[in-house]
């Protein structure tokens, strides 16, 4: 059963009911998946090549233990993906749904979950994102499948378990250390945007969301110089401020408190290298690089975030990142209007002019 959005005054909030966390909580997937009695037929969505090893791991051991597991490895985590993971599913007849992996194929996995209504159990490999914990997909897939299918097929809801073990997260590539990072203090700026959508548009607001989201990013902040790889307790922070940020998107039944202006220009920045058949910087990085100029228009501290950015080694700079000057200033003038969501560029967004000066202005750009 599908669980439908707030009604009058009723509120809902969905939110994942067990959350497994630390060293060796891969090692519970047997028992957690035995307690929920949900079934026998165990679904796997994994990424490429290293994930699928891990995903290879965590098939046999449930074979193991009794469980029937077929594998789907989303190699490019767009719609054709998820159509074939929908298919593989179906003819497998699976039971429950587990994403093993990165960002991609967490999201296949979640879309999958919803389309077939079965429980979905997160078992992020990788702390790029608070996706690992939200109940949304990337803005651009769900844009996609909205597109191609109807608003009805984007809906997805939060992980039911989360099986976040830190030894295996800990090994993930540095970018993701530093986009996760970048996510989080992505927040700063989201939150304020909507205070301003609160105030100027009488738009529903939580402030138990926007503090949840605001303490994820402070405790990321707070210890900026320690978000590296190889390192248990970093990882463990890290993780669980995505997991809080992922936790505050369900309290406020929308992602309002993790993504304002900063992902608008992320989300342009993917539209832009969809366009011209490329790849995107990760998602946080360019959230990072977002959060920079949202704050400089803000009237925040923009320095601060800049400063956090450059302790966490995360690009600062569009060139570091492999975002071209051009994309940066197309991004930041069409940002304000690929989603219906009121933020600090207004309804008419920035000019051409004011979207160089700003970029230039907090060095995002030469
Ligand atoms: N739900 C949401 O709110 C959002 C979702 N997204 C989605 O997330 C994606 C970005 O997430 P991201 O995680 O960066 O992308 P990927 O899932 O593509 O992972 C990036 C790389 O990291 C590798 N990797 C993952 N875990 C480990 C590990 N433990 N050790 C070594 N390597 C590892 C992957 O390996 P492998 O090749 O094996 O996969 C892959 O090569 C976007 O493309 C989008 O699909 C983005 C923003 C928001
Ligand atoms: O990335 C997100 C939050 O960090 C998800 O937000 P969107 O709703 O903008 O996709
Ligand atoms: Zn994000």
């Amino acid at each position: 059963m599908r669980i439908s959005k707030i009604e009058d005054r009723l509120e809902v909030i969905e939110s994942p009911r067990y959350i497994f966390f630390g060293p060796g909580a891969i090692k519970k997937i047997s028992n957690v998946l035995s307690y929920l009695t949900l079934g026998k037929r165990i679904f796997l969505v994994t990424g490429g090549e290293i994930t699928r090893k891990i995903a290879d791991d965590v098939a046999s051991t449930l074979e193991l233990d009794g469980f029937f597991v077929d594998i789907f490895s989303a190699k490019k985590g767009d719609i054709e993906d998820v159509l074939r993971c929908d298919q593989r599913f179906k003819e497998f007849r699976g039971d429950i749904i587990l994403g093993v992996g990165g960002g991609r194929p967490l999201d296949v996995a979640k879309i999958t979950a919803a389309w077939n209504g079965v429980r979905y159990i997160s078992v992020p490999t990788s702390p790029s994102h608070d996706g690992i914990a939200s109940p949304s997909i990337s803005f651009l897939l769900s844009k996609k499948i909205e597109e191609k299918m109807g608003e009805e097929w984007a809906k997805t809801e939060s992980p039911t378990v989360i099986i976040a073990d830190t030894n295996i997260i800990k090994n993930a590539p540095s970018i993701s250390f530093k986009s996760g990072f970048g996510d989080l203090i992505g927040k700063v700026t989201a939150v304020r945007d909507w205070e301003l959508a609160y105030k100027l548009k009488d738009e529903p607001y939580s402030e138990y969301g926007a503090s949840m989201a605001l303490l994820s990013a402070e405790i990321a902040m707070n210890h900026s110089r320690e978000i590296k790889p190889g390192l248990e307790e970093s990882t463990r922070l890290l993780v669980k401020a995505l997991i809080g940020s992922g936790v505050a998107i369900s309290i406020a039944g929308s992602s309002r408190p993790a993504s304002g202006s900063e992902h608008l220009f992320s989300h342009s920045l993917d539209i832009i290298a969809m366009e011209k058949g490329r790849k995107s910087a990760p998602h946080g990085i360019q959230v990072g690089i977002g959060a920079i100029m949202m704050a400089y228009l803000q009237g925040q501290d923009w320095k601060k975030i800049r400063n956090k950015l450059v302790e966490a080694e995360a690009p600062v700079k569009a060139s570091d990142a492999g975002i071209e000057r051009e994309d940066v200033i197309n991004a930041l003038t069409i940002a304000h209007r690929i989603r219906n969501r009121y933020t600090i560029l207004g309804e008419s967004g920035l000019t051409r002019s004011a979207a160089e000066k700003l970029a230039r202005n907090t060095g995002v750009i030469e």
